[in-house]
């Protein structure tokens, strides 16, 4: 089972991985996250770091993305391992239409089409939900920021993260990431496990 956690920066996802590999050791999940689960990431940290044009960013991301399916996704899935991943294909979805507006005529529909054919569809994904105002005040000042974590570009990310959950509410689950942090995650962890169960009940097509 595949399931994929998504949000803005400063929603709480590190927090919340932290927290899950704790809370769901017993079911012996393999953890992982985009981009950089393969040297590829690092390319694309690079490209984030020094402004590449946004198509070439777009394409390293998804380049980073079909390395990780190939590497650790599809090896994983196929042993029936629980996947967790930090970010996933819906990171490209809410963010590169964001740098790409004005580039290309209909980025969100050219970022989709490339990954058709290939791509592993998440069986659940949650999308941690909060005020712009309160997840900049959650970054880390002494870190050095990506031009990603500004607050008018984060409004826009969210609203595309908000309209993809809209369009598909049977994979994603909205969380109010203003909740304690302990609360989000032993919520998060319930609907996992719960989704752990019905995925074992499923024979497999
Ligand atoms: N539910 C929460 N309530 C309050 N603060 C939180 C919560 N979740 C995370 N934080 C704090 O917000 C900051 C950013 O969280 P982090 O997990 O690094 O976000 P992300 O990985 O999504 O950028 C950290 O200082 C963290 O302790
Ligand atoms: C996976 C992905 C991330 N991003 C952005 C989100 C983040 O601002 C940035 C780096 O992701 P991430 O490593 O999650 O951030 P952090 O450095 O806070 O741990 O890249 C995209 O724009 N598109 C993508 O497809």
């Amino acid at each position: 089972m595949l399931i994929t956690i998504e949000g803005i920066d400063g929603s709480g996802k590190s927090t919340l991985l932290a927290r899950l590999r704790e809370l769901l050791a017993d079911l012996d999940p393999l953890f992982t996250r985009e981009p950089g689960a393969t040297w590829v990431g690092e390319s694309v940290r690079r490209a984030i770091a020094e402004r590449m044009d946004p198509i070439t960013e777009a394409l390293l991301f998804c380049a980073d993305h079909a390395a990780h399916i190939d590497t650790v996704i599809r090896p994983a899935l196929g042993e029936e391992r629980l996947v967790i991943s930090d970010r996933y294909a819906d990171s490209r979805f809410a963010y590169q239409p964001v740098v790409l507006d004005g580039v290309l005529p209909d980025p969100l529909q050219w970022l989709r089409r490339i990954h058709e054919g290939w791509s592993i569809r998440p069986d659940l994904t949650f999308l941690l939900v909060l005020p712009i105002e309160d997840a900049v005040k959650r970054l880390d000042p002494e870190k050095k920021r990506e031009y990603f974590e500004n607050a008018a570009i984060l409004e826009r990310v969210q609203e595309n993260y908000l309209n993809l959950a809209a369009a598909d509410p049977s994979r994603f689950v909205v969380v109010d990431a203003l909740l304690e942090k302990e609360e989000v995650a032993r919520f998060i962890a319930g609907e996992i496990r719960a989704g752990a169960r019905s995925s074992r009940r499923r024979p497999r097509a």
